[in-house]
């Protein structure tokens, strides 16, 4: 038998728990109805970031911006203090109403097309808040994944515009990745609201 240990969701239920155990992953389909590609890129201060990897420093296929409300380390390097665009503070607060979870910091990712992507990774530092990392995907569908740090199981989901997904307590646990999509041709915003501790 080949993959039955491998979840593949097709269907979009108005809110859906995506992991089959260690942490829980709570997709809500198209939870902002209005968001703009377009004026959100316009708003964010992209930068092409260098991070020191494996003793190296590489540049990854995707340009990156951090908000955040106090100076932290992130990455082997320090961030400097921006003023959030009032657009993300936005999306927050509707977070924050509907789901009671508080933010003080947004890592904003943006993939030009289906050749940028992030590789296998958990957003486990020792200062980010484990209880709730709340995902927003503007513009192109791409495919996020999960596997499972153990057993290798892997859960993948189609993100859309306009979704929401809450990943609770289960970085420890899971790494996530976005693959490449040769066959997408246009850009995708992905923001990650997070509580820095
Ligand atoms: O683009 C995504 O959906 C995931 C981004 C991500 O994993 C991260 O910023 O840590
Ligand atoms: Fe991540």
């Amino acid at each position: 038998m080949t993959s039955s240990m491998n979840l593949e969701l097709f269907s979009r239920e108005p809110q859906q728990q995506l992991l089959p155990y260690d942490g829980e992953a709570w997709l809500y389909p198209n939870f902002f109805t209005d968001l703009d590609l377009a004026e959100l890129n316009s708003s964010i201060q992209w930068q092409e970031q260098q991070l020191f990897m494996y003793d190296q420093w590489v540049v990854p296929k995707r340009l990156v911006c951090l908000y955040t409300n106090k100076q932290h380390s992130y990455n082997n390097m320090t961030h400097p203090i921006l003023d959030w665009p009032t657009s993300l503070l936005q999306l927050a607060d509707k977070i924050t109403a509907v789901h009671g979870e508080q933010f003080n910091a947004v890592l904003c990712n943006l993939y030009r097309d289906g050749s940028d992507y992030v590789g296998w990774h958990s957003d486990d530092e020792n200062n980010m808040d484990q209880s709730c990392i709340a995902s927003v995907s503007v513009g192109a569908t791409r495919s996020f994944k999960f596997r499972h740090k153990t057993t290798k199981e892997q859960v993948s989901v189609e993100l859309e515009q306009g979704d929401l997904l809450l990943m609770r307590y289960c970085q420890q646990h899971w790494h996530h990745a976005l693959p490449k999509r040769l066959k997408v041709d246009t850009s995708r915003i992905n923001l990650t609201f997070r509580r820095i501790i």
